[in-house]
């Protein structure tokens, strides 16, 4: 294939601002997709992708456009919207010439508008900015074309305007993609070096690696080998993506495509590495490769004991397609046999507790989600707490260090006070604060990640009745008091409450989370004392005060089957309760701690 002829894209946009429908839009546009097939939102083909309306994993489509009498080929290369995902972004971005920057006419630039914007800027991609859903009363092309121009610089004319939904501006886009992002550069008789930007995961044919060639030519059969990994297979199966995979023979330098090859286990797979040939391998491997790595940690446990080796099976399934969860086995007092598994952040966190719930059929208990610090030991050796459990003992450790985060929130400008305070509140320090527009503001942050974790993002929403919008990314550790939190019931310890809290925060955690217990313990036939404590040292106490709670004590009469039902509906009321010492904790209590006010 003539490289002159190939266009390598993405589209970059913040969540909710169209990206998927405008996507839709380019497969009918070039037939790449009948109507009668169109499916909406094609590109997002998990379930629960579809019914959140976010992109989780990116994807590649090839589409045929011509234009003045020419064939062109065009990958598309889906982007997932969420920082949990940003790395995966990153290698999509790098696999691509050009991008498209779409923004919702009525919204404007957002925060992660800019962060893949700057992600775009970074790999030298061809931007085309696109102002969408001009079809909606409240869009204002000409104030967010001015917030573009002022963003990246562009000329009034370099904006196109479109329509996802009315199908304005879709024959524009297609035409700037060929006449703007340049043709890719590479030479196909040099030593195969193609990345690896995506991994799909089939349970028949094994994993299918998806790909982009920067030099060489690959061909069916070839021996290859994974630059990073070091691990060598065979080209079972290569060939492009249309609707539908279509095998090739040879696919060469500046193409997208897919690979099998025997890979069973998602893990194999690294997105960012590099595949080459055995016999002529590439001197070098493509840049900005990383081993991706978990940043919020928290316990999985089965809701009934008995599903503990049921769980297990379905971890391992889950991982099976999911490369970047990662766990290990865990045992709490409170509630048996379980997990502790490795989240890329909040939202994954979800997917996976939501995966095992609808795919497997499993319902789980999971613990307080947690960072990972690194303790500074006085033996001169670092040790990782991913739990609160693995907290060394004080005279142990020299100091602990946290992550921390560059967070950057776009916002209306009545909203700044409120919004600084929040981050304040959350231990966050002010670095910069630019206005967009006379209303718009963009306010840059340095926070643990540990406070963005819990409810940073529902505060910011509600604070700013909606007119907010966050992206962060990862900065490094800074030397953080931290300490450990503990809850007693009754003097037993509930170790799945306990959490690694900054020492000025630990009083109010500590009362908040006594108050909120209190609430969710139910009274039982005796006191039951609810107490935090850090160390020896109790910091917050409430008592539930005892009640006799008799079931039978409203049948009066003889029915004996009414008393028999009742007494099993108490029986099945009690498994979802766990036994810490002498008391009965219900599950939410175990979650409490990511609902206190
Ligand atoms: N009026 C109007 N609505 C649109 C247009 N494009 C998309 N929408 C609506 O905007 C919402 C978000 O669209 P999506 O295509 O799911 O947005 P997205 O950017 O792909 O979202 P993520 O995948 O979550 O990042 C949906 O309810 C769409 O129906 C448009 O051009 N006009």
């Amino acid at each position: 294939m003539d490289m002159k002829k190939i266009r390598n894209f993405c589209i970059i946009a913040h969540i909710d601002h169209g990206k998927s429908t405008l996507a839709d839009r380019l497969l009918q546009q070039t037939d790449t997709v009948a109507d009668r097939d169109m499916q909406a939102q094609l590109l997002d083909n998990m379930d629960l992708e579809r019914e959140r309306g976010i992109t989780i994993k990116s994807h590649a489509i090839q589409m045929k456009y011509t234009h003045e009498g020419e064939i062109y080929t065009l990958n598309l290369i889906d982007t997932p919207g969420h920082v949990d995902f940003s790395y995966e972004v990153s290698r999509s971005i790098a696999a691509c010439e050009g991008a498209l920057l779409i923004v919702d006419a009525s919204q404007g630039i957002e925060a992660q508008t800019i962060s893949n914007l700057y992600l775009a800027l970074g790999h030298d991609l061809e931007i085309i900015p696109v102002l969408n859903k001009i079809d909606l009363p409240g869009a204002d092309p000409e104030a967010v074309a001015d917030e573009v121009i002022d963003l990246i610089g562009c000329d009034r004319e370099d904006i196109i305007l479109a329509s996802g939904k009315t199908g304005i501006g879709i024959d524009d886009i297609l035409k700037a993609v060929v006449n703007r992002v340049p043709a890719p550069k590479g030479d196909p008789e040099a030593p195969l070096q193609a990345m690896i930007f995506d991994s799909v995961y089939n349970p028949f044919r094994g994993v299918e690696v998806i790909f982009r060639i920067f030099n060489g030519t690959f061909s069916k059969g070839d021996k290859i080998k994974f630059v990073n990994t070091g691990k060598e297979y065979e080209a079972d199966e290569i060939g492009i993506l249309g609707l539908n995979q279509i095998p090739q023979q040879t696919m060469s330098a500046g193409n997208v495509g897919y690979l099998i090859s025997g890979v069973k286990v998602a893990k194999e797979i690294k997105v960012g590495d590099t595949i080459t040939h055995i016999k002529r391998p590439c001197e070098k491997a493509i840049q900005g490769f990383e081993n991706v790595k978990p940043m919020v940690f928290a316990g999985i446990y089965p809701v009934e004991t008995t599903d503990y080796e049921e769980l297990r099976y379905s971890m391992e399934k889950l991982q099976l397609n999911d490369a970047s969860l990662v766990w290990e086995p865990e045992t709490s007092m409170a509630l048996g046999f379980g997990f502790r598994c490795g989240f890329l952040g909040m939202l994954h966190m979800e997917i996976i507790q939501e995966r095992l719930e609808r795919e497997f059929d499993m319902t789980v208990i999971t613990t307080v989600p947690s960072v990972q610090f690194k303790a500074q030991m006085t033996n001169d050796t670092i040790q990782l707490i991913n739990a609160p459990s693995d907290m060394p003992e004080p005279n142990k450790m020299k100091h602990i260090e946290e992550p921390y985060v560059r967070a950057s929130i776009i916002t209306a400008s009545e909203y700044v006070g409120a919004v600084i305070t929040l981050c304040m509140d959350k231990r966050g320090q002010i670095k910069n604060q630019v206005y967009l527009t006379a209303e718009r503001v963009e306010l840059t942050f340095d926070m643990p990640l540990a406070e963005i974790v819990f409810d940073f993002f529902d505060k910011l929403k509600t604070i700013s009745r909606g007119y907010a919008s966050l992206d962060y990314e990862l900065k490094g550790y800074q030397v953080s008091h931290m300490v450990r939190l503990d809850v007693m019931l009754n003097g037993e310890p509930v170790d799945a409450l306990s959490a690694v809290v900054h020492r000025d925060k630990a009083y109010d955690w500590g009362k908040r989370l006594c108050e909120k217990l209190k609430e969710l313990v139910p009274r039982q036939m005796f006191e039951i004392a609810i107490q935090a404590a850090i160390g020896q040292k109790i910091i917050a106490r409430e008592t539930v005060k005892a009640l006799r709670k008799n079931v039978l004590a409203k049948c009066y009469g003889g029915d004996i089957s009414r008393k028999r039902k009742l007494l099993e509906k108490q029986k099945k009321g009690k498994k979802r309760m766990r036994q810490v010492g002498n008391v009965e904790v219900p599950q939410e209590a175990f979650m409490a701690v990511l609902k206190l006010d």
